[in-house]
C-alpha cells in the first residue's frame, strides 16, 4: 500500500485537495477528524486535557470548548507544545488504526492529510509529500473568510506552523493553490496520475512504507489468528 503524505498551511487548501481525491476514489486519512475524536468526551484525551487545563475548559455538556483551547494554544507557544505532547500518542494511534483499516479493505493508495507532517515527523512514512502552497496574502484572506476570526487569532494560527515556504522545500511535489478552484482541479489531474502509479522497490523501502505494512501484516495476522482462535472455541 502506497501512503501518500499531504501537508500545507493553515487554510491553503488541503480539505479542498483532499476532497478531490475522495471524489476520484482515493481514501484520505483526515488528522484533524482523528484530532477530534481523541478530544471527544471520555475518551483519554479528553480526560488528560481535563486534568492538564481544569474543567474551565469544558463546556456545559462536558465536550472540550475548542475555540477556548484554541486561543489558549495558539497564543502560547509552551502551552501548544504540551498540548501536543499530550495528544500525540493518541492521534498517532488513530491515524495508524484508520490506516490499517483501509489496508484490510485492500486500498493500494491513501492520503495522509495531516496539517504537521513535518513538525510531527510522519514525513518519514509517507511518500511521495505533496505540499499544498498558497502566497502569504491569499492564505490570510481565505483563513479570515473561512473563520470569521480576528486578524490576531489568524496570524497566531499561522505563526503556530512551519513556514509555508519551507515545507515547500521539503515536498515531492508542490501545488500552489494560489488560483482559483478550477486552476486547482487542473493541477490536481497531474498529481494524480503522479500518485497512482506504483512505486519502485527503492522508493517503497527508503521512505519506511516497508516498516508499516510489515506491522500492518503481524496486526492483522495476530487479528485473524485471534478470530479463528475464538471461533474454535465456542464450537468446541
Ligand atoms: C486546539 C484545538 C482544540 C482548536 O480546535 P479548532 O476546532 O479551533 O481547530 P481545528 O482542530 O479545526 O484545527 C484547524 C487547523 O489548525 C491547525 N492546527 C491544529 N492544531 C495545531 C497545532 N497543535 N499546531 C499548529 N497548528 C495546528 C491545523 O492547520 C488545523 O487544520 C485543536 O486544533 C487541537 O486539538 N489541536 C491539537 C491537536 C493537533 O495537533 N491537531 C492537528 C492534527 S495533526
Ligand atoms: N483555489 C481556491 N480558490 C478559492 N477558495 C479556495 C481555494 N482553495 C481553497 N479555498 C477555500 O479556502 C479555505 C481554506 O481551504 P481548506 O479548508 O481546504 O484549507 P485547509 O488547508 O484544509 O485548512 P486547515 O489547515 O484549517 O484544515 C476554504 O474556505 C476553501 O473553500
Amino acid at each position: 500500500m502506497r501512503i501518500v503524505g499531504l501537508t500545507g498551511g493553515i487554510a491553503s487548501g488541503k480539505s479542498t485537495v483532499s476532497n478531490l481525491f475522495k471524489s476520484h476514489d482515493v481514501p484520505v486519512v483526515d488528522a484533524d477528524i482523528v484530532a477530534r475524536e481523541v478530544l471527544r468526551k471520555g475518551s483519554g484525551g479528553w480526560k488528560k486535557v481535563i486534568a492538564a487545563f481544569g474543567d474551565e475548559i469544558l463546556l456545559e455538556n462536558g465536550e472540550v470548548n475548542r475555540p477556548k483551547l484554541g486561543q489558549i494554544v495558539f497564543s502560547d507557544p509552551d502551552k501548544r507544545q504540551f498540548l501536543n505532547r499530550l495528544l500525540a500518542p493518541y492521534i498517532s494511534r488513530g491515524i495508524f488504526f484508520e490506516i490499517l483499516k483501509l489496508w484490510i479493505k485492500g486500498y493500494k493508495v491513501i492520503v495522509l492529510d495531516v496539517p504537521l507532517l513535518f513538525e510531527a515527523k510522519i514525513d518519514k512514512f509517507t511518500k511521495p509529500i505533496i505540499v499544498v502552497w498558497v502566497d502569504p496574502d491569499t492564505q490570510i484572506q481565505r483563513l479570515l473568510a473561512r473563520d470569521k476570526s480576528s486578524e490576531e487569532d489568524a496570524r497566531n494560527r499561522i505563526n503556530a506552523q512551519m513556514s509555508l515556504d519551507v515545507k515547500r522545500g521539503k515536498a515531492d511535489i508542490v501545488i500552489d493553490n494560489t488560483g482559483s478552484l478550477d486552476d486547482l482541479s487542473l493541477r490536481f489531474q497531474k498529481v494524480l496520475v503522479e500518485v497512482t502509479r506504483p512505486l519502485t522497490w527503492a522508493e517503497f523501502w527508503r521512505c519506511r512504507q516497508g516498516v508499516f505494512t510489515v506491522l500492518a501484516s503481524v496486526t492483522s495476522g495476530v487479528v485473524l489468528f485471534m478470530k479463528a482462535f475464538n471461533n474454535h472455541t465456542h464450537i468446541s
